[in-house]
């Protein structure tokens, strides 16, 4: 008897459990553990895989809510082949919102597929009628209010076609738009199942689509002999603008420390005119909430903010979770540190590099819980209330996860306009993971993916709804720590090729001061600056002869005008005959922009390679003819056929960047843009320098 029982509970509880299975959505970042991350100016794709046992019809829909609030809002999901249902959300306003997928099984829908499949195949179809009215008829029921009179209405026109042996038209009024509604509305949704919630993070457009310039403001005087200020920075600004950049990023603006202070090329002593490191936050004259005094005032700090929303750029601030020992944190915080048994603290170190002169505070000293916390989120709201919207935060990955994606939830609840950019140069783990805990953007390894088959493997991988989801790289062709050894070997054109890899792979890109100009002076053997502007004052002449501000502007102006261009997504990498090449394009889904790009790695010598034009891609066959523009010449030409080939030489311009022009419809006539324009299939021209643009 016992047994019975307990095999009922069993059979209870099968019969309880969904009939229908989803899976697979997307967007969704383990499986709705973190937010997937979306921005105001793009619309969300969601994806499902819904399925069920049998032929049954279903019904799947998406369902959304601003975080908090209580109601739904619901779209209809499409099917696309092999299980999988899909829609397109209209870009969200900014802020958090739940998603989740919904099915049931459609009754009508069985009895419309049954009735179309009988007359398809042939046959009569008076009992799939009279099973189809017999629902329709109880779901309006005696009811005369919308939709149950809606439907009570179309059922008088569906016997009529019935009665009249019509049944194409009688199907065609069960596809009724207005029909269906009525029925959505009325009918019952039996085995509905709902998946779990995933939350999206709605950001700025900023947040996945900007040009960062990175400088020193304490170079920024014009002599090394004056320590520069935030107006020398403000002086700057239109010619930074003007190269297309949108994003100032400075280093830390606050009072450095005298302990330990480092002097010229890293070392452990300084002299007594060095500056220190910026890094090492924290001096008499405050600590993260101050700024250094030889910068200026905070009144110069608000002309700065303003000075850049003139100029439709913002400013981006560093924030570093460390101390100089002379930071006022010690002093009035002692229990935020863990001291050793001598009195002394631990530098911090990112191995192999080690920082002397600064300390980090201990999160989880009792006496920094939530003290410490909590004054770190009172820096960050400082500086918002001061005008900043963007971080850059120095080395997160040495710092608690708990933190990070506490601190972010807690500051976008109030901010959501904010962005941070993490910059964690460490394992991959880790630096999925500060991603997945609410950084915007992160630093990647681009820097060191020189040749074709990494640079390959890196882009795809960032292209990938697994990774774009939650992870946006920003593609820096150097920083103030990385000199890199393509740059420090390749002369001009090296410069050149990381320019256009990073400012056409993705949708987030930035240079260090002294780029444009190809600075590229090392310490020996090392990745590092020679004179790094971290130890000292370094004027520099950014038009110095040889420059690639042209080359740059060009990108910039690219990148604005080419949504493809704005997006780590939609990579594809094609084929060019040559290891030299690294030859992909660039297409968002929705639009109908193909955008080819073509560099060569090799930054001295001529490089020649067959490639294939994807002109599947344009619905064309491999002997079309299609027009392409040079986006880089200005020049229109056509392309016969699959199979091109190209030329490039490195010293005059190491890539080629082409958008496909789709061809007109046959009610357009012939492309205006063709028209007069001589094409042999080959891209052997040089076209003009950038600099003539
Ligand atoms: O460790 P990372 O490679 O991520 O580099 C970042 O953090 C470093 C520590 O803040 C910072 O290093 C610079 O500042 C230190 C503290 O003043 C100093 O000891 C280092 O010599 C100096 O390079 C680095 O610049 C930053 O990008």
């Amino acid at each position: 008897m016992a047994e019975q029982g307990a095999a009922e509970i069993a059979v209870r509880r099968a019969v309880a459990a969904p009939r229908i299975v989803i899976d697979e959505i997307t967007p969704a970042v383990d499986g709705g553990r973190f937010a997937a991350k979306a921005d105001e100016a793009t619309a969300v794709p969601v994806a499902a895989t819904v399925f069920c046992d049998g032929h049954e019809a279903l019904q799947v829909r998406v369902l959304w809510r601003r975080r908090g609030s209580r109601r739904w809002q619901a779209q209809p999901m499409a099917p696309c082949g092999n299980d999988r249902w899909q829609t397109m959300l209209a870009p969200l306003l900014l802020g958090d919102y739940e998603l989740a997928i919904e099915a049931w099984i459609s009754p009508f829908d069985n009895l419309l597929n049954r009735l179309q499949a009988r007359f398809e195949a042939g046959f009569a179809v008076q009992q799939e009628w009279l099973d189809m009215e017999r629902f329709l008829l109880a779901l309006a029921g005696a009811g005369d209010e919308p939709p149950e009179a809606t439907l009570t209405a179309k059922l008088d026109v569906l016997r009529q076609h019935q009665a009249c042996g019509e049944v194409l038209l009688l199907l065609a009024q069960l596809h009724n738009a207005a029909l269906r509604e009525a029925v959505a509305s009325l009918a019952p949704r039996p085995h509905s199942v709902r998946s779990n919630r995933l939350p999206l993070r709605v950001e700025r457009l900023r947040a996945r689509f900007a040009s960062w310039y990175e400088l020193f403001p304490r170079s920024q005087s014009g002599s090394p002999l004056r320590h520069g200020t935030l107006r020398d920075v403000i002086a700057q600004l239109p010619q930074i603008r003007a190269m297309g950049f949108d994003v100032l990023y400075l280093p830390p603006i606050h009072p450095i420390g005298q302990t330990h202070r480092k002097g010229r090329n890293n070392s452990l002593v300084a002299g007594p005119d060095d500056p220190g490191s910026p890094y090492a936050i924290g001096a008499e004259a405050g600590g993260h909430e101050a700024l250094h005094p030889e910068l200026g005032s905070l009144e110069d700090f608000s002309d700065l903010v303003a000075a850049l929303h003139e100029q439709g750029m913002e400013l981006a601030l560093d924030f570093a979770v460390q101390c100089s020992p002379d930071h006022p944190w010690l002093r009035e915080h002692p229990g935020w540190f863990d001291w050793r048994a001598d009195g002394s603290l631990r530098h911090a170190e990112n191995p192999p590099k080690r920082y002397e002169d600064i300390v980090v505070p201990d999160f989880y000293q009792a006496d920094a819980v939530p003290a410490l916390w909590l004054a770190l989120r009172d820096v960050v709201e400082t500086w918002v209330r001061r005008g900043v919207m963007i971080f850059r935060v120095d080395n997160p990955h040495t710092k608690p996860l708990p933190f990070w994606e506490w601190l972010i939830s807690d500051i976008r609840g109030r901010h959501p306009r904010v962005i941070f950019l993490s910059e964690a140069f460490t394992r991959p783990a880790m630096l999925h993971r500060l991603a997945k805990c609410g950084f915007s953007q992160s630093y990647s390894y681009f820097t060191w993916r020189n040749d074709k088959a990494a640079l390959t493997e890196f882009f795809i991988e960032l292209a990938s709804n697994d990774t774009a989801n939650y992870l946006r790289p920003h593609l820096f062709v150097n920083t103030p720590d990385i000199n890199p050894y393509f740059l420090q070997h390749g002369g001009r054109a090296a410069f050149l090729i990381r320019a256009v890899l990073a400012a056409t792979g993705g949708g987030l890109w930035g240079i260090y001061s002294g780029f444009e100009i190809c600075e590229a002076a090392a310490l020996p053997e090392r990745e590092e600056y020679l004179d790094a502007e971290k130890y000292q004052l370094r004027p520099r002449d950014t038009f110095a002869p040889g420059h690639i501000r042209a080359e740059i502007t060009l990108l910039n102006r690219l990148r604005a005008a080419h949504p493809a261009l704005q997006t780590q997504r939609g990579f594809t990498a094609y084929q060019a005959w040559n290891e030299h090449i690294f030859y992909f394009g660039k297409h968002v889904a929705g639009t109908d922009e193909h955008i080819l790009v073509a560099v060569c790695l090799e930054p001295f010598d001529v490089q020649e390679a067959a490639f294939e034009v994807p002109l599947w891609a344009l619905g064309l066959p491999d002997d079309a003819t299609v027009d392409v523009e040079d986006l880089c010449s200005g020049e229109h030409f056509h392309w016969h056929g699959k199979i091109q080939h190209m030329r490039i030489d490195p010293l005059q311009q190491p890539y080629r960047i082409w958008r496909l022009i789709a061809p007109p419809t046959s009610s357009e006539g012939p492309s205006q843009l063709s028209a007069g324009i001589a094409g042999n299939g080959s891209v052997t021209h040089e076209g003009g320098r950038p600099d003539d643009y």
